[in-house]
């Protein structure tokens, strides 16, 4: 039996929040019919969500109304207002609703949801990204509170989102967050708070400044830009907190005394322990560290012939980069379509990739026709590729897959 059929009722608690919004716009894809609320006013509201401006911790008869046809109550909202809105929001619950909070820590919330005299199923969520990007192929923790089918129903659905859930328990969740988290979050603060405190100016340091301190300064930027309460939860809330900056305080303790007691082989012993112990299993973030600093060191704009050209060089060598990885991945379709005896020529795949790469391009003002002319290139080669390796009798794109190429002369 589906759990959640079509037109089921969700209500979002803190709509206007990134988490909110993200969740009630997808909630709303998945063809539920979707009310959020919030204090606040916003201009926007995520679309085929209907917003109300409503106090969780006061229902006003509209509310209450909702919240009686609620079949998934969602509360993106911090643990004070959570604590105080759940007593005044259950009672007008039904029975078999799912509540889902999104708190970034879970084990003072479970201690305190243990003495609440309700029947509901209870799941925690934490999306591992903040809610403006797109939840596919993202982390998310979960940590179902109660054993309940309609939980594990919501974990189906955030998998038929694309994200990747992992479960666990209250403790374990905050113990990873403490380091996934608390290290993290304490470091940047740091590095924010002795920059502000230094008495040399930003604007001079930034000319002068290599990828790193660009990428801690970017970190710092991020985090100014979300709510502080999210910040300070992450701090105070986890019982693991304290013991994470601790530990930071100590490597900084330690750093300090390797270098005052000019401990030179001591520091080559950690860093090479550190590659060892942490880099060597994962190589791949030696390339994500190059990537990042090669696009955070944007070269400034081009003003004579010979710096244009260089542009546009730096531009071509990504498109290639690019393209090989395109490549390389539908060496790895032409396999599975092997394996899986699927057909190589997709002509609703065609369509929908020239389609959305139209779309695209319209932010740049690109012609249509220039998209169809390059994927049609592209995809032909795809296909070749995916022949090669497949074998069997060819079929030709253009034929397969007319009506993704429409434009006068892509056809031909
Ligand atoms: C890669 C695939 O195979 C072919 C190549 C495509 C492409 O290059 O995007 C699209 C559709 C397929 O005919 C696929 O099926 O997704």
């Amino acid at each position: 039996m589906n759990a959640f059929p079509p037109g089921s009722r969700a209500l979002v608690v803190g709509v206007h929040g990134s988490i909110g919004a993200m969740l009630a716009r997808q909630l709303a894809s998945s063809g539920f019919r979707v009310t959020g609320i919030d204090l606040a006013r916003a201009d926007a509201a995520p679309a085929n969500v209907t917003v109300l401006q409503a106090d969780a911790t006061r229902p006003d008869a509209a509310l209450r109304q909702v919240l009686g046809e609620t079949r998934i109550l969602v509360l993106a909202v911090s643990q004070h207002v959570l604590t105080q809105a759940l007593p005044q929001l259950l009672p007008h619950l039904p029975a078999d609703a799912l509540l889902v909070e999104t708190l970034s820590i879970k084990s003072p919330f479970a201690a305190w949801l243990a003495d609440q005299p309700t029947t509901q199923a209870v799941l925690g969520i934490n999306p591992m990204f903040s809610g403006d990007l797109d939840p596919a192929g993202r982390p998310l923790a979960a940590v179902p509170y109660r054993d309940a089918p309609l939980a594990d129903a919501f974990i189906d659905l955030l998998r038929q989102w694309r994200l990747d859930v992992v479960t666990l328990t209250p403790a374990q969740h905050d113990e990873a967050m403490a380091m996934l988290q608390t290290v993290g979050h304490s470091a940047v603060l740091a590095f924010g708070q002795t920059l502000a405190r230094s008495p040399l100016a930003l604007d001079a340091l930034l000319r002068l400044a290599p990828p790193p301190f660009r990428v801690m300064l970017a970190l710092l930027a991020r985090m100014t830009q979300n709510h502080p309460d999210v910040y300070w939860e992450i701090q105070a809330d986890n019982p693991c907190s304290a013991d994470a900056r601790r530990r930071l305080l100590n490597a900084l303790a330690t750093l300090d005394d390797g270098v005052a007691s000019d401990d030179h082989a001591g520091f080559h012993t950690a860093l090479t322990a550190l590659k060892e112990d942490l880099i060597a299993d994962h190589p791949d973030y030696v390339d994500t560290s190059r990537r990042i600093f090669e696009f955070i060191n944007q070269p400034p704009a081009p003003d004579t012939l010979p710096a244009f050209r260089a542009a546009i060089d730096r531009i071509d060598d990504q498109l290639i980069d690019l393209l090989g990885q395109r490549q390389a991945l539908i060496g790895q379709v032409a396999h599975f379509k092997k394996t899986s005896q699927t057909p190589v020529m997709q002509p609703n795949r065609v369509l929908e990739v020239v389609q959305r790469c139209k779309t695209r391009g319209q932010r740049w003002h690109l012609r249509g026709e220039l998209i169809e002319q390059l994927y049609r290139l592209i995809i032909e080669e795809a296909c070749h590729i995916e022949y090669e390796h497949v074998g069997g009798p060819r079929e030709p794109l253009l034929q397969r897959s007319a009506p993704a190429f429409q434009s006068a002369g892509v056809n031909e």
